[in-house]
């Protein structure tokens, strides 16, 4: 409810209430006070970096020191620069007798430190902020009155005020809004084709979700446009905020289903002054590689599969092998012979360990070798061998090219790249690990199409087979122990300590280490501290997450979630996304399911019910087809009504009439933005024909999710439906996508989900 008239113009107009002028010109006073402060603290922040920078750093304890002082006043600046636009929106008056009293909102806090940190700025993640968020009339939390302001640059163009008192209540609000003015303006604005931040205007279900605990899994359902995104990204920014040392070592990973995607959200959280957040698609959380390789939808689904973990360990077994039935190697003239039941009794032994191949291998290798000693030493005379002549055999053995040959044979060192590549392009190797576990056909699409770059969906694969197989670091780190050994003991003088004694043993190490001086470990350390959590994250596959935050879950298989829990050991995730717009053949059909072998029925759920982007003509279009996919889901409600009508039409020359129905609607739109939405199989010579700039996108469906256009029009809806099994869903997603205007335009057979429009 606005108690005086909405104005978008820069000064209150002629005929405004004279009291709304001067109201104008005292929030416009205090206004300039707030960016004041914010100059003076950017000029604080610069100075001290520069200070900082003049350092030089004599000691590396000085050196870290700086660098980490660096990267503070660094971050400091970043922060305050990006809360340049809209520092604040908002003001909270309470009630007489209440502890708070005028509370101005905003993108940080600011503080008068010459008055015992008075907030002059209330941070929006802060508790005393909540209010402007939940308060309503009927349950109004001691706010007498909440203002939305609105600002262009550094003036204050408008303000919407709302009191909160029980007449107001009484009218009520079906859709329960806060800021109804402000809100609708936001939404009105032209899309540019990035995700804005919704700081100013966050209602109160989505902020009960933003500020939701920490810990647990929740579950974010809510249909088309109800903000999921936005309030995933909000969260991730209220997390950090509110728990900020936790998450600052472990870092917060946001996983989204494609790069397009991650490009249009990727302004968020600088806006909101976060940094330290990684952004990721699944196929890009292999360290040092981008899988953005192209393959059939049938493979993809295969691979996603949660059996796929099961043949990857069949496959990782296959290559433990025992000889049919006796090896020979020729070991200084003489031929020993590995048989059988010597290499199953190893390879017993070795599997009982429960470690990961490559780490079970040393134990493989180990009893081989004993077997292959006592041949040879059986070969030449037992009786007149002592143990250090028994010793030097063994090693003699171990060194051996043709015995290294013989192993590599029975129980290989495996890379996940390796493995992975000969089980999908040698069909033995496949038939051995799968033939059980997969029928042919499914076989087959594993086999087949696959370019040489890897998919999304061979990641999750990767992943698990990295777990599988592990890593033998030992020569690695025996070989930095003993550099660091050598730099240490250096340092403190006592070399000659290891000049006695080549093998450094684990606990030689940690004895020098004990007296090592603190400066030199801290250099040791430089390195690793400039990088954030995220960035370290990024470059390592064993990293775990403070907080994992999915969105678009419902896309995910068996296979990105068993590497996503991975992620997130102690389980503290937001999940958001919508069953009804599931397009992968292996995503989601129901939460629990997904959810079931890793949480059991531990998880919340929380739904999301009202839609911002789609204006409620087009949603009536979008509830015919979801009404066909299930009749048990509703639309989410939506907050506008624009007034223009959903078209269609038939096309029976599209590359002839598409490109002036483009035009149409980029006129129609005024700057805003266009998409053109179209089946698989067309995209490529759609988008030719169009081409593409930074007002006008051709897509497939499954590239135009979680996005969305001033204006859609969408090609051929009845190939869109036929294309896939979820075909339905991904018409449901396509006529989502518009915040204005929708055009669809039918080649073929009509759709009857569309009621006549195409
Ligand atoms: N409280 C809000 N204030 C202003 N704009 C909002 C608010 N909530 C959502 N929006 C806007 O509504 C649009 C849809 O939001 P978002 O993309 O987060 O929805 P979604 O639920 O993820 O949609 P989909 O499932 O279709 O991808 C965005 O433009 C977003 O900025």
């Amino acid at each position: 409810m606005s108690v005086f008239p909405d104005r978008e113009t820069d000064h209150a107009p002629e005929d405004s209430p004279p009291e709304y002028a001067a109201e104008l010109a005292s929030e416009q006073a205090y206004v300039s006070t707030l960016y004041a402060k914010l100059d003076a603290e950017r000029l604080a922040a610069q100075r001290r970096l520069d200070e900082t920078l003049r350092q030089n750093g004599r000691t590396p304890q000085a050196r870290t020191e700086r660098d980490v002082a660096t990267t503070m006043y660094t971050d400091r600046l970043a922060q305050l620069g990006s809360v340049e636009q809209g520092l604040c929106f908002g003001r909270l008056d309470f009630r007489p007798g209440n502890d708070e009293e005028t509370t101005y909102v905003g993108r940080l806090g600011l503080f008068a430190e010459d008055d015992d940190y008075r907030p002059l700025l209330v941070d929006w993640r802060a508790p005393v902020a909540r209010p402007f968020y939940l308060a309503t009339a009927a349950s109004p939390e001691g706010v007498r009155r909440r203002r939305h302001l609105r600002s262009l640059s550094r003036r204050v163009t408008g303000f919407d005020d709302e009191i909160l008192d029980l007449a107001a209540a009484d009218q009520g609000q079906d859709l329960g809004l806060a800021g109804e003015a402000a809100l609708l303006a936001a939404l009105e604005r032209r899309r540019t084709g990035e995700m804005s931040d919704i700081v100013a205007t966050i209602q109160a279900e989505q902020d009960r979700i933003i500020r939701a605990p920490l810990g647990g899994v929740m579950v974010v359902q809510g249909g088309p446009g109800t903000g999921k995104t936005a309030v995933a990204l909000h969260r991730a920014a209220y997390l950090l905020y509110t728990h900020r040392q936790q998450l600052t070592a472990r870092g917060v990973l946001v996983v989204g289903p494609n790069s397009t995607f991650l490009r249009y959200i990727g302004q968020v959280l600088p806006s909101l002054g976060e940094t330290g957040v990684l952004l990721a698609t699944v196929g890009q959380l292999w360290p040092g590689l981008d899988a953005d390789g192209t393959e059939s939808p049938e493979a993809a689904e295969v691979k996603g599969r949660a059996v796929l973990a099961e043949v990857l360990a069949a496959a990782v077994r296959d290559r433990q092998r025992v000889p049919e039935p006796v090896l020979e190697i020729e070991h200084e003239r003489e031929i020993l012979k590995l048989d059988r039941k010597t290499c199953t009794e190893a390879r017993t032994r070795a599997r009982r360990s429960r470690r990961p191949h490559n780490l079970a291998r040393r134990l493989f290798v180990s009893d081989v070798l004993d077997a292959l000693t006592r041949q040879a030493a059986r070969k030449l005379g037992e009786d007149l061998l002592d143990a250090q002549d028994v010793q030097d055999i063994r090693a003699e053995l171990a060194a051996s090219p043709a015995v290294a040959a013989a192993i590599e044979g029975l129980w290989p060192k495996l890379t996940p790249e390796g493995l992975l590549d000969d089980l999908f392009a040698d069909p033995d190797c496949l038939e051995r690990a799968a033939g059980k576990l997969l029928p042919e056909t499914d076989r087959a699409h594993l086999a087949s199409g696959r370019d040489a770059k890897w998919t999304p969906a061979d990641v999750p694969l990767l992943d698990e087979l990295a777990e599988l197989l592990g890593v033998d670091d030992s020569e690695e780190r025996a070989d930095r122990k003993r550099r660091e050994l050598v730099e240490r003991a250096y340092a403190e003088g006592v070399l000659d300590i290891l000049e006695q004694d080549e093998e450094i043993q684990d606990e030689e190490t940690l004895q020098v280490s004990a007296v090592l001086d603190a400066e030199l470990f801290a250099e040791r350390q430089q390195a690793r501290s400039e990088l954030t959590a995220a960035q370290r994250a990024a470059q390592d596959r064993t990293w775990t997450f403070g907080h994992v935050i999915v969105d678009e879950a419902q896309e995910l298989s068996a296979m990105d979630w068993r590497l996503l829990m991975r992620r997130t050991p102690n389980r503290s995730m937001t999940l958001v996304g919508d069953v009804a717009q599931t397009g992968a053949a292996g995503g989601a059909h129901s939460w629990a399911e997904v959810l079931a072998p890793y949480v059991a029925d531990r998880w919340r759920l929380e739904q999301l019910t009202v839609n911002y982007r789609t204006p409620a003509e087009i949603m009536a279009v979008a509830a015919g087809v979801l009404e066909e996919l299930d009749r048990e889901l509703t639309v989410p409600s939506s907050v506008r009504e624009t007034g223009v009508r959903p078209w269609g039409r038939h096309s029976t020359d599209l590359d002839a009439d598409l490109p002036g129905l483009v035009r149409a609607e980029l006129s129609a739109v005024d700057g805003g933005t266009v998409a053109v939405l179209v089946p698989g199989p067309r995209h490529e010579h759609l988008r030719t024909l169009l081409g593409e700039d930074e007002r006008l996108s051709v897509l497939s469906v499954d590239r135009a999710k979680g996005l969305e256009f001033d204006a859609v029009l969408l090609v051929a809806p009845d190939e869109i439906v036929a294309g896939s099994e979820r075909g339905l869903n991904d018409l449901y997603v396509a006529l989502t996508r518009a915040t204005k205007r929708l055009g669809v335009v039918r080649t073929g057979e009509p759709v009857p989900a569309l009621h006549g429009l195409g």
